[in-house]
């Protein structure tokens, strides 16, 4: 058992603090006087006022060292989901969420903040406007989005004010910005192949895509607002940017921005699913032999076709959440912090 010194209300710990959001939140939580522990299995860079801790959060001994004298835990480390490793997301996502919830018990925090997503409640069909109320996804479509269940579950069950532990959870959707791995890249990846030029269905499908530095300020209001006699206990809340907007249309403002040609020719929603479906269990059973993977996963898929855009009035509400960078003005500063993938360069 570790010994326990009484924690600052300033100083909190970041699981998976070297990655895309955990590095934007912990750069925001030292511009407001936090002192931060960074615990994740890479170090990806260097801060005044931040201390790293390099580990598997799996192993609770080595997350203790991290949470000692810390009242506050930001968790959002999760393996990515083009992964698609269902042994690694179960063992990180899963067991790996116990264990920090075990420590944090052991070392005395106080607020457990998630990051779990908007995606738990979404299973290929189309979502308009939802409220953390929807069921959670019965069949979800990869697993991925299974695990991420699992782990909001355990982590809003272990709310107790009785033991003076409070939990949220926050479930952004469609993160973007700058550094970020997935979005941007991968879709510049797919655009040099020569592989965007279709639009899945008729293209006038609502999606939310959500500026990083809007996911952080409600993760930090989250933190700020969970008190033993807030409505926050417990719950889950969407955090977007409150402007859901066509699914093409942001593609194609992003595409041309860094100079390629939008998306023109329409292709079928359903043939397109079948195709990436057949093509995910072509790869899971050839993975004993060969690694394949797909750009246009069943998830990809579910994810360009449909709508699925998400009310924030919970947040709005319970903690006064505005989003604080427009849609536009993101887009704008996207694109130029990746003068590298520009056509071109
Ligand atoms: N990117 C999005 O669009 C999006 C949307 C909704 C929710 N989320 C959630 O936000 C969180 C952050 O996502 P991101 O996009 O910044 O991903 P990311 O891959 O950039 O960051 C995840 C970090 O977790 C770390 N990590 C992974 N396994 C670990 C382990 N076993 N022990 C310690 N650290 C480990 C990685 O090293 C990485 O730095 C995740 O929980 C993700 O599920 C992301
Ligand atoms: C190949 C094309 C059809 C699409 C190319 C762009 C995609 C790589 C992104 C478009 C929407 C993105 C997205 C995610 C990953 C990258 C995209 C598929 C998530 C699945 C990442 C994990 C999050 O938890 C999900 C969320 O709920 O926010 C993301 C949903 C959007």
């Amino acid at each position: 058992m570790a010994t326990r010194t009484r924690p600052s209300s300033k100083r909190c710990a970041v699981i998976g603090g070297s990655g895309f959001l955990g590095r934007h939140l912990v750069e925001r939580l030292v511009d407001r006087g936090y002192t931060v522990n960074v615990f994740d299995i890479r170090q990806a860079y260097e801060l005044p006022g931040v201390m790293f801790h390099q580990g598997d959060l799996c192993d609770r001994q080595a997350l203790l060292l991290a949470l000692k004298e810390v009242s506050v835990v930001f968790h959002c480390a999760s393996p990515a989901p083009a992964s698609d490793d269902r042994a690694l997301f179960q063992r990180v996502n899963i067991d790996g969420t116990r264990t920090v919830i075990q420590a944090c018990h052991e070392a005395g925090v106080q607020k457990l903040i998630l990051t779990s997503s908007a995606s738990v409640v979404f299973e290929g069909t189309d979502i308009k406007n939802g409220r953390e109320d929807l069921p959670y996804a019965k069949k979800p479509i990869d697993y991925y989005t299974e695990t991420k269940i699992v782990q909001e579950k355990l982590v809003l069950e272990a709310c107790s004010k009785e033991k003076g532990f409070l939990t949220v959870a926050i479930r952004p959707h469609g993160i973007f910005g700058p550094r970020d791995p997935q979005l941007v890249p991968i879709l510049v990846d797919t655009a040099r192949r020569g592989k965007m030029k279709f639009i899945i269905g008729d293209g006038s499908n609502l999606v939310d895509f959500t500026y990083v530095e809007n996911v952080v300020h409600g993760h930090i209001l989250a933190a700020e607002h969970l008190k033993a006699d807030s409505p926050l206990c417990g719950q889950a809340y969407h955090i977007t940017n409150d402007e859901p907007v066509r699914f093409w249309d942001f593609m194609s403002q992003i595409l041309e921005g860094l100079g390629y040609s939008a998306p023109r020719y329409h292709l079928p929603y359903t043939l397109v699913y079948g195709i990436a479906l057949l093509l995910w269990l072509m790869a899971l059973v050839l993975r004993p032999l060969i690694r394949i993977k797909p750009t246009f996963t069943p998830m990809r898929v579910a994810l360009a076709g449909t709508h699925h855009y998400y009310s924030c009035a919970r947040a709005k509400k319970d903690m006064g959440y505005q989003p604080l960078v427009p849609l536009q003005e993101a887009i704008v500063r996207t694109v130029e912090s990746y003068p590298h993938l520009r056509k071109g360069a």
